[in-house]
C-alpha cells in the first residue's frame, strides 16, 4: 500500500506557493513555475489522484484513441468523452459553413454570461449529435488535424509515406531494450504553425533495466489541476500496456514539464484538493488474456480499490 501522488500535491503546493504569476495565450491568467518533474514508482500502484475523483473511464477511451491513430472526436463521443469538444467546436465554428449564434470567444463567455452559456451548450448540443449522425459532418468537422493519434502512428514523410512510431519503438523494446534512441516525438514542426492546439505531451522515451520498463515525457505546458492529472493517469496506462506487450515489469513514469501552471480561477479548487487526506493508491487491472497494445479494449483495464474524494469541477482554459 502506498500513496504514490505525493509528487503532484507536493508541485501544486509548490506553484501556489512561490509561482510566478503569468498571462497567458487564454487570457484566464496563471501562476505557474518553468522547469519540474514529478517521479511516480508504478511497481507500488497506479497514480491516478485520489483527493480528487478523476475519471479513469476518459483517460482509457483517449489513450485508446491515440492508440488506433484516430484524430475525429467521434470516437471520443461514442464514448461519451467531450474533453476535446472545444478544440473542434472551435474549427466548426469558424467555418464558413457555420451560421448559428455568434460564438466568438466562447470559452470565456461561457464562464461570465450565463444567458450566453444557454446558447452555447445548445449549439454544443447539435454540434455533437451531428458529429455522431451525419458521417460527411464528422469527417469534416470532427477532425482535429494532425494531433497525437496522427503524430504517433502515421507521422508523414517528405515522399509521402507514414512512420508508426509506436510500432517502431514496441520493436526496439522487444530487440534492442539497451537503446537510448527509443523516442516518439509528437511535436512536428511543420504542422504546429496549423494547428488548433500544439500537442503538449511533446515527447516520451523509454528505458529499460533489470527487466522493467520505465518511460519519461517531456511535457512542455501543463494545466495542474485539470490537464497534469490526465496526463499522469494516461501515460502510466501506456507504459503499462508497452510493458505488457513486451514482456517487461513495469518501472517509473517519470513526469518532466516545462511550463506548470495553476489557473487562476482553480485557486479555489486547488486549495480543496490539497486540503484532502490522499488515499492509498489503486491498483491498475488488465485482462491477463490480451498481450497487444491493439487487442485492448475498455473492458479489459479496470481500477481496482480506487478510493478517492469527491469531484472538483473547475471551467477549462480554451
Ligand atoms: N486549458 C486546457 N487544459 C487542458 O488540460 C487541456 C486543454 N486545455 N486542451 C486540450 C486537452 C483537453 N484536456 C482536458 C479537457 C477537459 C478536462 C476536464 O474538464 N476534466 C474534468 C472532467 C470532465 C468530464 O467529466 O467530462 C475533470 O474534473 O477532470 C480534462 C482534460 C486536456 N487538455
Ligand atoms: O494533455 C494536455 C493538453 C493540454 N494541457 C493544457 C496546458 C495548457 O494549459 C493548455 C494548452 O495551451 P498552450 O497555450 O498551447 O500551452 O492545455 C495539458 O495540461 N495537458
Amino acid at each position: 500500500m502506498a500513496i504514490l501522488e505525493q509528487p503532484y500535491l507536493d508541485l501544486l503546493n509548490k506553484i501556489m506557493t512561490t509561482g510566478h504569476d503569468k498571462s497567458d495565450r487564454t487570457k484566464t491568467g496563471t501562476r505557474s513555475l518553468f522547469g519540474a518533474q514529478m517521479r511516480f514508482n508504478l511497481a507500488e500502484g497506479f497514480p491516478i489522484l485520489t483527493t480528487k475523483r478523476v475519471p479513469f473511464g476518459l483517460i482509457k477511451s483517449e489513450l485508446l484513441w491515440f492508440l488506433r491513430g484516430d484524430t475525429n472526436i467521434k470516437f471520443l463521443l461514442e464514448h461519451n468523452n467531450h474533453i476535446w469538444d472545444e478544440w473542434a467546436f472551435k474549427n466548426w465554428i469558424q467555418s464558413p459553413a457555420y451560421e448559428g449564434p455568434d460564438m466568438t470567444d466562447f470559452g470565456l463567455r461561457v464562464q461570465s454570461e450565463p444567458e450566453f452559456k444557454k446558447i452555447y451548450q445548445a449549439e454544443m448540443k447539435k454540434f455533437d449529435e451531428r458529429i455522431l449522425n451525419d458521417d460527411d459532418f464528422a469527417q469534416k468537422y470532427g477532425n482535429l488535424g494532425n494531433v497525437y493519434g496522427a503524430q504517433w502512428r502515421h507521422w508523414e514523410k517528405r515522399d509521402g509515406s507514414f512512420i508508426d512510431q509506436i510500432q517502431n519503438v514496441v520493436d526496439q523494446i522487444k530487440t534492442t531494450p539497451d537503446s537510448r534512441r527509443m523516442i516518439v516525438t509528437a511535436w512536428n514542426p511543420e504542422d504546429v504553425p496549423n494547428s488548433a492546439l500544439p500537442p503538449c505531451h511533446v515527447m516520451f522515451q523509454f528505458y529499460v533495466v533489470d527487466n522493467k520498463l520505465s518511460v519519461q515525457l517531456y511535457q512542455r505546458s501543463g494545466d495542474m489541476f485539470l490537464g497534469v492529472p490526465f496526463n499522469i493517469a494516461s501515460y502510466s496506462l501506456l507504459l503499462h500496456l508497452i510493458a505488457r506487450e513486451t514482456g517487461l515489469e513495469v518501472g517509473e513514469f517519470v513526469h518532466t514539464l516545462g511550463d506548470a501552471h495553476i489557473y487562476d480561477n482553480h485557486f479555489d479548487q486547488v486549495k480543496e484538493l490539497l486540503a484532502n487526506k490522499p488515499y492509498d493508491s489503486p491498483q491498475l487491472w488488465l485482462n491477463p488474456d490480451k498481450k497487444n497494445i491493439m487487442d485492448f479494449e475498455m473492458e479489459d483495464i479496470k481500477l481496482i480499490g480506487y478510493h478517492h474524494h469527491q469531484t472538483i469541477k473547475a471551467p477549462v482554459a480554451v
